[in-house]
């Protein structure tokens, strides 16, 4: 089990905020944090890391990493970290940033073989794809074997092929690694494929703590499919009133109510959802 239960004051762009979390997750949890720009995300990452001084304590397994007399250096906790940026060393190559961290060559080039990236052992991070080099920070974070995988937005740099297949390969690592993960994403695809424990943090605060199926699924009763999307025009035609809705990179046009038409306005957030039909799916 992991406790994680600290405090920390935060100089915000909008004044004080107190960075205020106390939860528990299970050994080979995979947990995902989301919440808006500025709700402490990263801080939390770097405190579990050791990266930054806080208040209160957290444990792992039987090992505690923080108490008050206690506070375990970043090197002494047994951590991997893949930050947004990749980070790799610019003047060492692939397998020397994998051998920077722990002499140890044959598990190096296991976790290069297991990436797909063993042809690329010799060459320089800047003759490397996004994916390329956000799968070597991600096998650099493997080679201490850390107890807990810390991953600050890891697909944010990445085209949507290159996700999936650093998708697949964090799948692989986590489960094959025995890892507990701990991912901040704000991708609900991403959360619902790799966690099993999902929070929102907002204002520095634990939101919500629950599934990702819990928390991400629209549908709710006996709704059949349901999407979020914002109104961006309501339209009188004939007798009827329809709804303009952007919805993800599609605007779609449902028919309302003349009480709906009253009530809406341009920019309301809104579900949109339907229990009469089941939803048609066609390949594209
Ligand atoms: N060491 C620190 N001391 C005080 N305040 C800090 C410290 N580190 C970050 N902050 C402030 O705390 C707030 C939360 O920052 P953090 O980077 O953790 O947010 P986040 O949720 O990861 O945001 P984003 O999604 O934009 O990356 C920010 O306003 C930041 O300026």
């Amino acid at each position: 089990m992991i406790k994680i239960n600290i405090k920390k004051m935060l100089h915000g762009s909008s004044g004080e905020m107190e960075l205020a979390c106390d939860f528990e997750i299970e050994k080979n949890d995979f947990l995902a944090i989301s919440g808006p720009s500025g709700s402490g995300k990263t801080t939390l990452l770097r405190i579990i890391a050791g990266l930054e001084e806080c208040e209160g304590e957290i444990a792992v397994e039987s090992e505690v990493w923080q108490n008050k007399k206690i506070k375990l250096p970043p090197q002494k906790r047994e951590v991997g970290f893949v930050f947004q940026d990749f980070a790799l060393f610019p003047n060492m190559s692939v397998i020397e940033n994998l051998l920077y961290v722990k002499k140890d060559k044959e598990f190096a080039f296991e976790l290069l073989k297991m990436a797909g990236l063993e042809e690329l052992a010799v060459r320089y991070p800047n003759t490397l794809s996004g994916g390329q080099k956000q799968r070597v920070a991600l096998c650099r974070a493997l080679m201490r074997k850390p107890k807990i995988l810390l991953m600050d937005e890891p697909f944010s740099a990445l085209d949507p092929v290159m996700r999936e297949k650093l998708q697949n390969d964090i799948a692989e690592f986590h489960t094959r690694f025995d890892l507990t993960t701990i991912m901040v994403s704000h991708s609900p695809s991403e959360i619902y494929r790799l966690a099993n424990k999902m929070i929102v943090l907002n204002n520095g605060k634990v939101e919500k703590f629950s599934s990702p199926k819990e928390l991400l699924l629209k549908t709710s009763g006996s709704a059949k499919f349901a999407f979020e999307g914002k109104i961006i025009d309501i339209v009188g035609v004939d007798v009827i009133n329809i709804a303009i809705i952007s919805i993800a990179n599609q605007i779609v046009e449902v028919v309302i109510s003349k009480k709906e038409a009253e009530e809406l306005k341009i920019g309301d957030k809104v579900v949109v959802s339907s229990k009469a039909y089941n939803p048609l799916i066609r390949k594209i």
